[in-house]
């Protein structure tokens, strides 16, 4: 009688594949399983850029697991490499790497954050630009003085492009440059995305180490559009200490975490994580309670990248176009200066553990 398939199918799951921590017939790394009365062959899918030790110890463990259910058959393997796929050609390859900000839901201070981080990064001598994706409130102009700014286009090989505006030496785009912030469109499906494909697509980004995105809250189709349209490294969440946004947030950051999509998460701030008053700047209030940020990062996987204090100047910052980190105040301006090191300690660990972010490819 042959060798019952489904039980060898059965064992086989015991295996793991040692890099994802997931089995093997999961990970779809059996093909070809073939069995008669005494024999069991079938071919083992491995990634070419595994090393041998690795490969010989699956394969030992493929053949101790049909062992185990069928101690005298004889087991054949045969070891297939798979090329490691290699991430598409960008439509933005003189940026080196996009990184999402992104949170559960609206008013936690993204945009801030978002604004702070990228000058962070560019006091930390990087290359920086900043892409306001939040077109449904873009405030990225008003947060950076630059309310009735309009980019210039500029022709290139006889096709219109976009400018990026530059302040405090970073580059950036918003659709409250192109529209009126109180006309905020509600865009949806082939338009949204035909804008957000613009802004990397038709705008004349220079070359840059990193590029913020402010995304939207929640998830929705900037999210979709952003994951389709180019390899995003990493996703920065932002939440407020309290419990109760956390649901919210697990939700927003779970979008990216979904197999197809799977963006890494750099990381967590907890922005308000308490209130400072100008007058007592040494004083710490747990207004919106403690640890959700904490939590958050537990959930990911991933690390708090810093907390930023409530503290009006950080809110005055953002009305008047100075942003808080370029303002005197020693503490923000720490805060925020330990989060955009942070963030690039996150990046560098993140790009040299895995291959870049593979683009989403959606049939709708
Ligand atoms: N740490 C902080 N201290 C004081 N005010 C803050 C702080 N963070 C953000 N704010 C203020 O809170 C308001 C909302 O912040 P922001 O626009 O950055 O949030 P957001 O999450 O991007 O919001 P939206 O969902 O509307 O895009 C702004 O007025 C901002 O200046």
């Amino acid at each position: 009688m042959e060798l019952n398939k489904q039980k060898i199918i059965e064992a086989l799951r015991e295996v793991k594949d040692p890099k994802s921590g997931e089995d093997i017939i999961s990970a779809r790394m059996v093909e070809q399983l073939e069995t008669d009365e005494q024999n069991v062959s079938f071919s083992l899918l491995l990634p070419a850029n595994m090393d041998s030790g690795t490969k010989n110890s699956l394969n030992f463990a493929c053949i101790a697991a049909v062992n185990s259910v069928f101690p005298e058959a004889e087991v054949h393997i045969h070891v297939k490499t798979t090329v490691v796929q290699t991430a598409p050609t960008s439509i933005v390859p003189q940026i080196k790497n996009i990184i999402a900000v992104a949170s559960g839901k609206g008013g936690v201070g993204k945009s801030t954050v978002s604004l702070n981080l990228a000058l962070g990064l560019k006091a930390l001598g990087a290359r920086v630009g900043i892409m306001d994706a939040d077109v449904y409130g873009p405030s990225l102009p008003t947060m950076l003085g630059l309310q009735k700014q309009r980019p210039r286009i500029k022709d290139v090989d006889g096709q219109p492009k976009i400018v990026p505006i530059e302040k405090y030496g970073i580059p950036s785009i918003s659709m409250g440059y192109i529209i009126e912030p109180e006309q905020a469109v509600v865009l949806r499906g082939p338009r949204l995305a035909g804008i957000i494909k613009q802004f990397f697509q038709d705008c004349l980004w220079p070359e840059l180490d990193y590029l913020i995105i402010d995304l939207p809250p929640g998830t929705g189709d900037v999210q979709l559009t952003l994951v389709q349209t180019v390899a995003v490294t990493g996703a920065v969440m932002v939440t407020t200490p309290q419990e109760v946004s956390l649901a919210d947030a697990v939700k927003g950051m779970n979008m990216f975490r979904l197999p197809n999509v799977n963006v890494p998460i750099l990381g967590v701030v907890e922005n308000m994580a308490w209130f400072t008053p100008a007058e007592l700047p040494n004083n710490k209030y747990y207004i919106f309670g403690q640890g959700g940020g904490k939590q958050l990062a537990k959930e990911s996987n991933s690390v708090l990248l810093g907390q930023i204090p409530l503290v009006q100047a950080i809110r005055e910052g953002g009305d008047n176009g100075l942003p808080a980190i370029l303002n005197e105040d020693p503490i923000t301006k720490e805060a925020f200066m330990n989060v955009a090191r942070q963030t690039l300690r996150q990046v560098a660990i993140r790009n040299e553990a895995m291959p870049p972010t593979s683009m989403v490819n959606v049939q709708s």
